[in-house]
């Protein structure tokens, strides 16, 4: 069953279409997260299933309940959905018990569910704490908690980890998503970063322009983002033209085996960590290229190359103390299958 589902949701700001036809599903259970660049409408999208902005046109349901569309526009008190801003935003006030239990009544705060929700987000015991107390991690948990506790029909979750430190983000992410599933909530997290939507989510749903250009899980909006904006939006991406023979393509990169079989003009998407670097004619097929630079990141080394024909190309290979040096000559071969695109690359934009 689905929890949410946004259907040609529409809203401008003045000359401004924030939301042009977004289409968006969620199913119950699941957390999705909604990544775009700034500017593309993810928050206005949020504000908008929130209750807080109505829209123009289009149609938001929650469960088998219409929220939004056709005239009606229940109010944001009345959806079931509860917000957990960038900030947090607790009750200075209020202890941490008070901020959780903030929206229940008498009988849901005696039935634990305080202590309840403070064990899932990690912070058992800390009730008597005062916001100011904490760090900022730790008020951030305390916000998902005290968004959970009412047991919403949808948590929205918008950047909640942009103001921490990427050290803290890392584990923060885990445990929220962990908290979410262990309550079984349904969430919608917003992000302009793309490890923390391919990292936390079950679904990812790529907007770009107040629309929605690829919804699909992790894995599948990686390896078949289906358009070269979305490729190069969720990763490094090697981006060839071809035409396709059936199930392989000539392209600079050699003779590629295709994710799926077509026979037209396409754009090739190869992932940096696809391509094996090797000394030159190591492999029989493999493709001559000359090293221009490395950028190194610890774990792994991204190589800018470029092949005899100027062709441009990233590989991303694990770091095992290689000594490549610019100018020097390599061979390039692709594991895999590579995907196909419909179309040559369009212009930028
Ligand atoms: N209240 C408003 N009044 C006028 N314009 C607005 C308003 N809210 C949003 N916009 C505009 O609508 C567009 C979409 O904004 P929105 O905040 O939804 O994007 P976003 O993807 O969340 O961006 P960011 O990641 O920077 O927050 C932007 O051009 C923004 O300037």
């Amino acid at each position: 069953m689905n929890a949410l589902v946004v259907r040609a949701a529409h809203k401008a700001f003045g000359p401004v279409k924030a939301l042009d036809g977004a289409e968006l599903t969620v199913p119950a259970g699941s957390l999705t997260a909604v990544l775009g660049p700034s500017g593309c409408g993810k928050t206005t999208l949020l504000r908008c299933v929130a209750g807080f902005e109505h829209l123009d046109a289009g149609e938001i349901t929650l469960g088998d309940r219409a929220v939004s569309g056709s005239g009606r526009h229940v109010p944001a008190h009345r959806r079931g959905v509860a917000v957990v801003p960038q900030d947090g935003a607790l009750f200075p006030h209020l202890d941490v018990a008070g901020n959780v239990g903030y929206g229940l009544d008498a009988a849901q705060r005696r039935s634990g569910r305080v202590d309840q929700v403070l064990e899932l987000v990690g912070l058992a015991g800390y009730g008597r704490r005062m916001p100011h107390q904490l760090s900022g991690g730790q008020q951030q948990r305390v916000a998902v908690a005290r968004a959970l506790a009412p047991r919403p029909r949808l948590v929205l979750l918008d950047e909640p980890f942009s103001a921490l430190d990427a050290g803290l983000r890392a584990g923060l992410r885990a445990d929220v998503r962990a908290a979410l599933h262990a309550d079984g909530a349904t969430a919608v997290l917003v992000t302009h970063d793309q490890g923390e939507a391919l990292s936390m989510a079950d679904q990812v749903v790529v907007m770009h322009q107040g629309r929605v250009r690829r919804q699909g899980t992790p894995l599948e909006v990686y390896r078949t983002p289906g358009d070269p904006w979305v490729a190069r939006f969720v990763g490094d991406a090697v981006l060839l033209p071809g035409t396709a023979g059936g199930d392989r393509v000539p392209t600079p990169l050699g003779e590629l085996a295709l994710d799926r079989a077509c026979h037209d003009t396409i754009t090739v998407l190869v992932r940096p960590e696809q391509i094996r670097v090797t000394p030159p004619d190591a492999a029989p097929d493999a493709v001559a290229a000359t090293v221009r630079g490395q950028l190194f990141h610890g774990h792994d080394v991204v190589l800018d190359l470029r092949l005899d024909d100027g062709t441009p190309v990233t590989a991303r290979v694990l770091d095992r103390g290689q000594q490549l040096v610019p100018g020097q000559r390599v061979g390039l071969t692709v594991d895999g299958p590579v995907h196909a695109m419909p179309g040559p690359e369009p212009v930028a934009g």
